[in-house]
């Protein structure tokens, strides 16, 4: 049978979670498109308030990495906008002149921010706070500016000022209603949370309607409807969402606030749905994952022809993501009229707790200070469950709490333990019974749970504590690869020496995997175990790696990508320059930029010309995007520094001679300084040197990154020979020992210097570690020349592929 074509606009959380739901019906029906107008694969876009709150990385969020694409045979095109849907042919069109035609269109394009309509509204320095773009330009504007204002006192605007308080920024959150949460909370919570927050350092303006954004170009301030000012140099706006619904209106789609879908998520036009953020049912537009994952499972069902009951609407429930707060809310949490409220509140701990009654039903819940039972009260408020036999008062009770019994182990199998997911506790149990699952991240691979929020994640531990009982392994909860193994990283690599695995297929498959094919924390992170342990043997598995690496480029937010020659520890030559500016100018470059390694970076090829570039460069690949060496930052030292007392350029060259191109668990950047005067900055690098009266002192584990951190000292030696040695020996043993995406600076910190410096400082390991290195530098080819020479990878890699980015 021939597949229907199925094209999904908007490659977010509700969108993917669709395809995904599609996918677990019937992988044979559709023939899948995804449209989407960010760079990335799908991400998780609640996980950025934890990115801005330092608790993960941008790396650690992709829901559904490039891989997962080309399995499902799903064609993908990121950074691609579509501007207009033709419903009489069935065909959309984008914004770079595509026409794709379908059968069904699914439209899933989620939410803007609001952003005021104020004066000043523009100027630089004034965001939102909604994809990865307005997390990196937070995180960025924390290096540079102090005093943050955020407009918006609900989750967002919160999450966001946490984060930047974490970030060491001075933090006012201006809010325009008297409460705080005021969507979500009643007064005495809200007080309760206002206190907490400003215990934490956080500043609040209530009852303030900005006006007016001061500034001349950057953001200089805030003025109030009081004729008040604040001073500020970073703004962030978070004052509600808008549903993205330009384009279904310009298609003619009925819209509403946003694209109006009956009880299967069709829209007034055939075969155009409309799922998540942007969709609106029985008149509410909903801005949580769960609802929308609710819609997501419905639509996969109808769109499948799967007998499936209707989307009926959703109870709403949140809890804040900032550490330290426990906020709760559900439902109806305002009382009057024929809504009774009951209420605990304990001044001394701080703990407030209220039910909201209707009749006999309990329909809505607000708990602060406490929120353990916020699972059980959510699924009272959505069974709309009959409390006459109960007196309210025990609901309030915790169950277990004077007992000790664990909540948990009370819950009914029919109970929600992952709000985001609709994950019961009978499903996790089975997981754990029938999946062998025994940790967090296993449970998160067979179900799920988890995969959002991260909020239910002590109660799926708890759960796997009391069903698993003795063979519960406390340490084994943090310690694993990821999801897909119960297997720790050093059992993992010890396994992989010991039964003499070569291939990531073959450790997933000897080591019992629970899924087929990985995901993308492990396969990168298998292939580089497997070439760590069996250097010479290894053949190196190109899918497994990021993008860029696969490429050897790094791609750009606007789908071209970045070239970076080698210049051996900053050095370069007139004759390399002219290379450099013909092959810019032939090929458009849009950008050459000296790079912070001091490099020269060549900003907007083309895939399909990177080949040809790289060819009439005929310069070594830099490495740029890769886990291994960066580069050898060096000052001019001796050669023309009058303070100079050694040779640096020399010794930074021979070290970046020396490592490059063998692969580390993260990228690995280095710095020779001729004197203490330390122009190459070496003290915050993985691997600085600094030259001093008789020799040369070595620093190791420093980080000019988010989290900064200065180098510590490793020891002094006499000779250049001596500092290569030693940076070899330690290149070598965080190779060996390393977690894969582990930076030096968090490695040092883990294995403690002492122990380090032991190990490096015993001449007879320093030699081995610098033997077993050699070993593995002498398999490592030069990445552009091979693939120039290779017909089938140049057309694998840049030709077949389509648009993929
Ligand atoms: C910082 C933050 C924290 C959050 N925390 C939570 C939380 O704790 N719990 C919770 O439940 N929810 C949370 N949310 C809300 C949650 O992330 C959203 O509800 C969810 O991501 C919406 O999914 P969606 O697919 O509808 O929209 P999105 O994830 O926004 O996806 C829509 C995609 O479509 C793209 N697009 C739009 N128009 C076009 C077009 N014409 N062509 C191509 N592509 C297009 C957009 O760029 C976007 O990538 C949070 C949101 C943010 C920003
Ligand atoms: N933990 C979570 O569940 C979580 C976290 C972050 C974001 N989100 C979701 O993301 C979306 C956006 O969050 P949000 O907090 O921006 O939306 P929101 O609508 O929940 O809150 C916006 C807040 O801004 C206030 N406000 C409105 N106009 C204002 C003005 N002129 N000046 C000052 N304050 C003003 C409102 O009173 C409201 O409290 C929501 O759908 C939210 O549910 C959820
Ligand atoms: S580090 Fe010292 S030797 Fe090198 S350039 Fe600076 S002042 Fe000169
Ligand atoms: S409750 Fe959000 S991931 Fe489980």
């Amino acid at each position: 049978m021939e597949k229907k074509k199925l094209v999904l606009v908007g490659n977010g959380m509700a969108g993917v979670k669709t395809i995904e739901e599609i996918l677990n019906v019937s992988k044979e029906k559709f023939e899948i498109t995804i449209i989407g107008d960010e760079p990335y694969p799908n991400y998780n876009r609640i996980q950025l308030s934890k990115v801005l709150q330092g608790d993960t990385t941008l790396e650690d969020i992709t829901l559904n990495d490039w891989a997962w694409y080309q399995e499902n045979d799903i064609q993908l095109y990121t950074n691609e906008e579509v501007t207009k849907i033709d419903s009489d042919k069935q065909l959309v069109m984008t914004r770079s002149g595509l026409k794709l035609p379908y059968d069904e269109l699914i439209l899933a394009t989620g939410s803007r921010p609001f952003i005021l309509p104020i004066p000043g509204a523009d100027k630089e320095g004034v965001t939102g706070f909604r994809n990865i773009q307005d997390t990196d330009a937070m995180l960025k504007a924390s290096k540079t500016y102090r005093k943050a204002a955020v407009i918006g006192g609900g989750l967002l605007g919160l999450e966001a000022a946490r984060g930047l308080l974490n970030l060491g920024m001075d933090v006012t959150v201006v809010h325009l209603g008297e409460s705080l949460m005021d969507r979500q909370l009643d007064q005495t919570a809200a007080n309760l949370l206002k206190e907490e927050l400003e215990r934490q350092g956080m500043k609040f303006l209530l009852k303030k309607n900005t006006k007016k954004i001061l500034g001349k170009k950057r953001v200089e301030g805030l003025r109030f409807s009081d004729g008040e000012e604040l001073a500020c140099d970073f703004v962030i706006m978070a004052v509600g969402i808008k549903p993205n619904v330009e384009l279904a209106i310009e298609s003619g789609i009925h819209v509403n606030r946003g694209i109006v879908v009956n009880d299967y998520l069709q829209t007034d036009i055939p075969h155009i749905y409309a799922v998540g953020e942007c969709a609106e049912h029985n008149g509410v537009a909903y801005g949580l994952v769960a609802p929308l994952f609710e819609q997501a499972k419905v639509l996969a069902n109808a769109i499948c022809d799967v007998e499936t009951a209707p989307y009926n609407g959703s109870i709403v429930s949140t809890q804040l993501k900032v550490s330290g707060v426990e906020v709760f809310s559900a439902g109806e949490y305002i009382e009057g009229g024929e809504k009774k409220a009951l209420s605990v509140f304990d001044d001394q701990d701080g703990v407030y707790k209220k039910l909201v009654f209707n009749g006999q039903k309990l329909v809505g819940a607000v708990l602060f200070g406490d929120s353990r039972d916020s699972n059980r009260l959510l699924s009272l408020i959505k069974k709309q469950a009959d409390v006459s036999d109960t007196t309210k008062v025990s609901i309030l009770q915790p169950i277990g709490g004077e007992t000790g019994e664990s909540l948990v182990a009370s819950m009914s199998a029919d109970e929600i333990i992952c709000g985001c997911n609709g994950v019961s506790k009978g499903t996790i149990v089975q997981a754990i019974h029938e999946k062998g699952c025994t940790t967090v991240d296993g449970i998160k691979s067979c179900t799920s749970a988890t995969r959002s929020c991260g909020g239910c994640k002590s109660l799926v531990s708890e759960l796997l504590e009391v069903t698993l009982g003795d063979n519960f392994d406390a340490s084994a909860q943090k310690e694993t690869l990821c999801g897909c193994t119960t297997l720790s990283r050093d059992e993992v690599v010890e396994e992989i020496r010991e039964k003499h695995l070569m291939t990531t297929r073959e450790v997933m498959h000897v080591l019992g995997w629970n899924t087929s094919d990985g995901c993308s924390k492990c396969r990168p992170a298998l292939n580089y175990y497997i070439g760590m342990v069996h250097p010479l043997e290894y053949e190196d598995e190109n899918e497994s790696r990021f993008v860029n690496e696969r490429l050897h480029a790094n791609i750009q937010k606007d789908g071209s990508f970045g070239v970076v020659p080698r210049m051996y520890g900053g050095v370069t030559t007139p004759e390399q320059l002219r290379k450099i500016a013909d092959v810019a100018e032939k090929y458009n470059a849009r950008l050459l930029k000296v790079t912070g390694g001091q490099r020269i970076d060549i900003f907007g090829i083309e895939k399909q010309d990177l080949p040809k570039v790289w060819e009439e460069l005929d310069m070594p690949s830099g490495y740029a995007y890769g886990k291994t060496l960066r580069t050898v930052k060096t000052c001019v030292g001796e050669t023309f520094c009058r303070f100079g007392t050694q040779d640096s350029m020399s010794l930074g060259i021979a070290l970046e001679k020396k490592l490059e191109r063998v692969g580390t668990p993260h990228k690995f950047k280095m710095a020779v300084s001729a004197c203490p005067r330390n122009c190459a900055e070496s003290g915050i690098k993985d691997f600085g040197v600094v030259g001093v009266d008789g020799g040369w002192e070595m620093y190791v584990g420093g980080n000019g990154g988010t989290h900064l951190r200065a180098a510590d000292l490793l020891g002094k030696v006499k000779t250049a020979e001596e500092v290569i040695e030693y940076a070899c020996a330690y290149f070598q043993y965080y190779r060996e020992t390393g977690i894969y995406m582990e930076r030096t600076s968090k490695w040092l910190e883990r294995m403690g210097l002492e122990n380090i410096k032991a190990v490096i400082e015993n001449p007879k390991e320093r030699r081995e570690l610098y033997a077993r290195l050699d070993l593995a530098l002498k398999v490592h080819e030069e990445p552009w020349k091979k693939i120039i020479n290779s017909d089938k990878l140049r057309t694998e890699l840049f030709e077949k592929v389509v648009v993929q980015q």
